[in-house]
């Protein structure tokens, strides 16, 4: 893994509106986040959060608004371009190549980013984040548990040393421990990297322990902007958005 600090990018979401055909399912969504933030972007099922991560990677058509991504609008490229300046999505479910081995995974993710020994260096690195996956680096994608499997998605994402990374819950179907173990690894890379990350999540608890900020949307709408200490903490705030 390249040790040198990388930069995370900025993101500045504006008056964002998606609308599928059947009326708006985003409405006017404004959101910044800093370089290497991490960010827990919360709300209940049909609020719109991967809608929101699709409209960032461009897999979901925008009606309205201004996506910049470090001075750049993304809203002109296409999702390879996105992809090369610095936006990784790790989507929900754990896109890998199931007929291709953990390591020729990671190779896949390593491809346009790092070559020769440097790519070697990388897969080293994940292996060192994730030891999981060097123990099952000759098993295929589909023999692979939930827990290996995510950890292999965000370990393809990071390889390619992204600028900012979205995750689209990452904890779903895991094992609490295995959700702790993959919490704390993307905090601690994305501090130690600069990175900004962007984490979609149902597991409220999970996110906010790892996240410098929680945004709640409701049925469309930035409803809380807060700091994650002061959601997790404040019960009447938790109790009126997330329901708990
Ligand atoms: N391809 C689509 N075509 C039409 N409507 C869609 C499409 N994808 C999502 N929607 C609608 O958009 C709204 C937001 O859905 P979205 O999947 O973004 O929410 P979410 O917060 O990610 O929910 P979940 O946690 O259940 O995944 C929902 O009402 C959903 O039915």
């Amino acid at each position: 893994m390249n040790t040198e600090t990388q930069l995370g990018a900025a993101l500045t979401i504006s008056d964002l509106t998606v609308d599928y055909g059947g009326g708006p399912v985003l409405h006017g969504v404004n959101m910044d986040l800093v370089p290497g933030e991490v960010v827990a972007l919360l709300g209940a099922n049909g609020a719109g959060k991967t809608t929101l991560l699709g409209a960032l990677t461009g897999r979901v058509p925008v009606s309205d608004g201004k996506l910049i991504f470090d001075g750049t609008d993304l809203r002109q490229l296409r999702t390879e371009d996105r992809a090369r300046l610095g936006l990784a999505l790790v989507p929900d479910g754990q896109s890998i190549v199931a007929e291709l081995t953990v390591e020729e995974n990671l190779r896949l993710g390593a491809l346009w980013r790092h070559q020769g020994h440097a790519r070697e260096r990388a897969i080293r690195g994940i292996y060192e984040m994730f030891e999981p996956l060097e123990r099952r680096k000759h098993a295929d994608g589909h023999q692979l548990s939930g827990g290996e499997r995510q950890m292999l998605a965000l370990g393809r994402a990071l390889i390619a040393e992204p600028r900012l990374i979205a995750l689209d819950e990452p904890s779903l179907g895991l094992a609490p421990l295995v959700v702790v173990q993959i919490m704390r690894t993307l905090r601690a890379t994305a501090k130690e990297r600069g990175l900004t990350v962007l984490l979609a999540e149902q597991n409220v608890t999970g996110a906010l322990s790892i996240a410098d900020r929680g945004i709640v949307l409701n049925l469309g709408r930035v409803v809380v902007d807060a700091e994650a200490s002061t959601l997790a903490d404040d019960a009447a705030l938790r109790h009126a958005y997330l329901g708990f």
